[in-house]
């Protein structure tokens, strides 16, 4: 929280992008160094995953007003067969899906501290998910890894 510095073009919450440069949401990051903390964790990922990210974006979420609406990751710009890695620091908040063919088909997942949660591709294509607000969450901030396609 302290050391990095973030990027606040974007209204809805505070972002920072390490690694290969990556278009997100409306917003281009340019490519920057990977600090050896991130690094070692893309390494860590890589036996988890089977491939290794080149881009962790960091999410903050100053508290449970913070939100991300439902959406669904871009998947275009990412190397074949790989997935959005995320690791989840501080106050646990749910992940919700929801399905794009049965909207009222919605299932939510905590996120707990430390915790890794991986989305295929196919994930992406089925369903949409969100951070949804929660007026007991503290701080909270979220890395995720992608493997992006040079
Ligand atoms: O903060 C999270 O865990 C979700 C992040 C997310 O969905 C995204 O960055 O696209
Ligand atoms: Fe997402």
């Amino acid at each position: 929280m302290s050391t990095v510095t973030w990027d606040e073009r974007m209204k809805a919450r505070k972002t920072a992008s390490f690694g290969a440069s990556y278009d997100y949401s409306q917003i281009a990051y340019e490519e920057a160094p990977m600090p050896a903390l991130l690094d070692a964790l893309c390494a860590r990922l890589e036996g988890e995953l089977g491939f290794r990210p080149n881009n962790c974006l960091l999410n903050y979420y100053p508290d449970g007003k913070s939100s991300m609406g439902f959406h669904s990751d871009d998947t275009d710009g990412l190397s074949d067969g790989t997935g959005v890695a995320i690791i989840s620091l501080g106050s646990v908040r749910a992940i919700a899906y929801r399905n794009k063919l049965d909207a009222a088909l919605r299932v939510d997942y905590p996120l707990p501290n430390g915790s890794l949660l991986y989305m295929s591709g196919q994930v992406q294509q089925e369903w949409v998910h969100a951070i949804p607000k929660d007026p007991h969450a503290g701080e909270r901030i979220s890395l995720t890894f992608r493997s992006i396609r040079r």
